[in-house]
């Protein structure tokens, strides 16, 4: 019995087509992206309007392929992935970095900026913590991280105890929980570190200007965000990469970069999904 109904399942799906996910938006007229509300990625500004690097470039983006309307779907950084499979919303603009892990659950789009991390600490350093390997070496600093964002594994690599991190849901949540002394650090990229302080206004919590950027096997690191779309949605990728090529060579990507903060030195170069997804 159970077998038979297996066997039907397994009949009924592969009737099944896919969904046409480009094609699908275009007749609905708008597109539900996944967001985590990090400023300066995607986030939603005093009036309740979607906004951020991410959600700008894919706006301009999807506008050229049809799509007039973004509608966000507010989720934390680690159930991203998740909700595109789930089909709670159909692309992720959360300027998430190409990662070879996550490359074998999404598909990236090529990198639209690449960045580097910050370290925030209360102010005058009393621990003077200066480095991931710095935390590392402390026997007591604690520093707070989103969960599944990619500072968890730098921190893991640099030598840092699971039991020395706070893992928190959001980057507001990290901001907290140095100013009630739960860490004694916290680290993010370096716009949304800014984005947090300048948020908090709190003359107690300062930006470690000679913060060393952590090496991992070596190299500094260095991420690179992208749009993310389901496996199967191929020749959406594709037509979106295209789009976004047309906007790194006539500077559009980087108009829209700097109105969130973003200088030349975060332009995203030649890289590709397909090679940092080898990386
Ligand atoms: C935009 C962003 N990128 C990193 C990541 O992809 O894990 C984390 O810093 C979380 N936020």
């Amino acid at each position: 019995m159970a077998l038979s109904v297996l066997l039907l399942a397994a009949c009924a799906n592969q009737g099944a087509e896919k969904t046409d996910t480009l094609e699908e938006a275009r007749k609905n007229g708008y597109i539900t992206v996944g967001f985590a509300n990090e400023n300066p990625y995607a986030y939603k500004d005093a009036d309740g309007n979607l906004t951020g690097e991410a959600v700008e470039i894919a706006r301009v983006i999807l506008k050229r392929l049809g799509i007039d309307e973004l509608r966000g779907e507010l989720t934390e950084f680690t159930s991203l992935i998740a909700g595109l499979q789930a089909e709670r919303f159909d692309l992720i603009t959360a300027g998430m970095f190409i990662r070879e892990d996550r490359c074998s659950a999404v598909l990236f789009a090529n990198p639209e900026y690449s960045i580097g991390e910050g370290l925030a600490v209360k102010a005058g350093n009393p621990l003077g913590l200066t480095s991931y390997k710095a935390i590392a070496d402390h026997p007591e600093a604690k520093v707070a991280v989103m969960s599944g964002a990619v500072e968890v594994e730098y921190l893991k690599k640099s030598g840092i105890p699971e039991d020395r991190m706070v893992i928190v849901p959001d980057q507001d949540a990290a901001i907290s929980a140095l100013q009630s002394g739960r860490a004694d650090a916290m680290t993010m990229t370096g716009p949304a570190l800014e984005s947090r302080l300048t948020a908090a206004g709190d003359s107690k919590l300062e930006r470690v200007m000679d913060f060393e950027q952590p090496e991992i096997d070596g190299e500094s690191v260095r991420g690179y965000g992208a749009t993310a779309f389901r496996f199967g949605d191929e020749a959406f990728q594709e037509a979106y990469n295209a789009e976004l090529e047309k906007m790194k060579e006539s500077g559009e990507l980087l108009e829209i970069l700097q109105k969130f903060g973003f200088t030349e030195q975060e332009l995203p170069g030649d890289a590709t999904a397909e090679a940092l997804c080898k990386a």
